[in-house]
């Protein structure tokens, strides 16, 4: 495997195959979705188990790889936090949800969620790497990486040395017309990675009274960014208290409302990486 890091085309060239890291025999990943974000908190690893559970519910084999190692929530938001991965000599077994989604965290291998972990970024990159080839995913139709946020060194690492098919990126409003989400589009295109469009999240609120949808920020702006950009919208999310409990129970318990979101969002992200 040759390295990305010390490469004078830092992963900027077209070779990339070259340096990627294999993996193992007993894995067979079909596709693979990045979920990024330009900063914490916007949503990212909510939207990476809400598209998890809705590949699942379509009837494809699916994984969650959580690769925000410094803040893992997936286990959190998939309700598997008391459970944990076993390390075998063949492999590590991940964990199994209830639905059958295969999930790997390092919150699923310390002994208690709140223990922090004080590592450095080559460490932390290298866990990432483990996950994605010692973790027995064996046959998935999908793996949706949960990436760590921002434009760091990590998720420079698992864009160089994971073959990514597509990254959704996952903004608020107020993002887009900053140079947040355009510093993570643009790096994740530098990289020759496919950016597949941008999920909106607490776009809107829904008033309790009348059902109006509430935007509480101006959509001209946001527009212009992303025709600068050139990248499409997916779907947007409101802020609302259902997506909360998303761990809580089944992705039908959304509503019937944001469940169509979910499934219009997923079923342009499937058209998307089809192209
Ligand atoms: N549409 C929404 N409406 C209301 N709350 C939301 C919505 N989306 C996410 N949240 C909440 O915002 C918080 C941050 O969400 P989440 O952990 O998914 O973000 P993140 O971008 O992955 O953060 P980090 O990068 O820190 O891991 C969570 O408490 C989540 O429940």
């Amino acid at each position: 495997m040759s390295n990305c890091q010390t490469c004078p085309s830092n992963g900027n060239c077209n070779d990339k195959e070259n340096c990627m890291i294999e993996n193992n025999p007993m894995n067979n990943v079909k596709k693979i979705i990045g979920v990024m974000s330009g900063k914490g908190g916007v949503g990212k690893s909510t939207v990476s188990v809400l598209l998890a559970k809705k590949l699942k519910e379509m009837g494809y084999k699916v994984g969650i790889l959580d690769a925000d190692i410094t803040g893992p929530s997936i286990p959190r938001l998939l309700n598997i936090s008391e459970k944990r991965a076993e390390a075998t000599e063949i492999g590590i077994i991940p964990v199994t949800t209830e639905e059958g989604i295969k999930v790997m965290s390092l919150n699923l291998l310390i002994d208690a969620e709140t223990q922090p972990v004080i590592w450095r970024g080559p460490v932390i990159a290298g866990a990432v790497k483990q996950f994605w080839t010692d973790v027995l995913w064996e046959e998935l139709d999908y793996l949706i990486i949960d990436m760590p946020p921002g434009t760091g060194d990590v998720a420079l690492t698992v864009m160089q040395s994971i073959p990514i098919s597509g990254v959704v990126m996952v903004s608020v409003p107020q993002d887009l017309v900053s140079m947040i989400v355009a510093k993570a589009i643009i790096m994740a295109r530098k990289m020759n990675i496919n950016v597949l469009g941008v999920v909106q999240n607490m776009s809107y609120i829904i008033c309790p009274g009348c059902n109006e949808k509430i935007k509480l920020f101006d959509e001209e702006e946001q527009d212009i960014t992303l025709d600068n950009l050139d990248i499409n919208i997916l779907g947007e999310f409101p802020m609302c208290k259902e997506i909360v409990d998303i761990s809580k129970g089944k992705i039908e318990n959304l509503g019937s409302d944001l469940d169509g979101i979910v499934t219009s969002i997923t079923e342009r992200i499937l058209k998307e990486l089809d192209k």
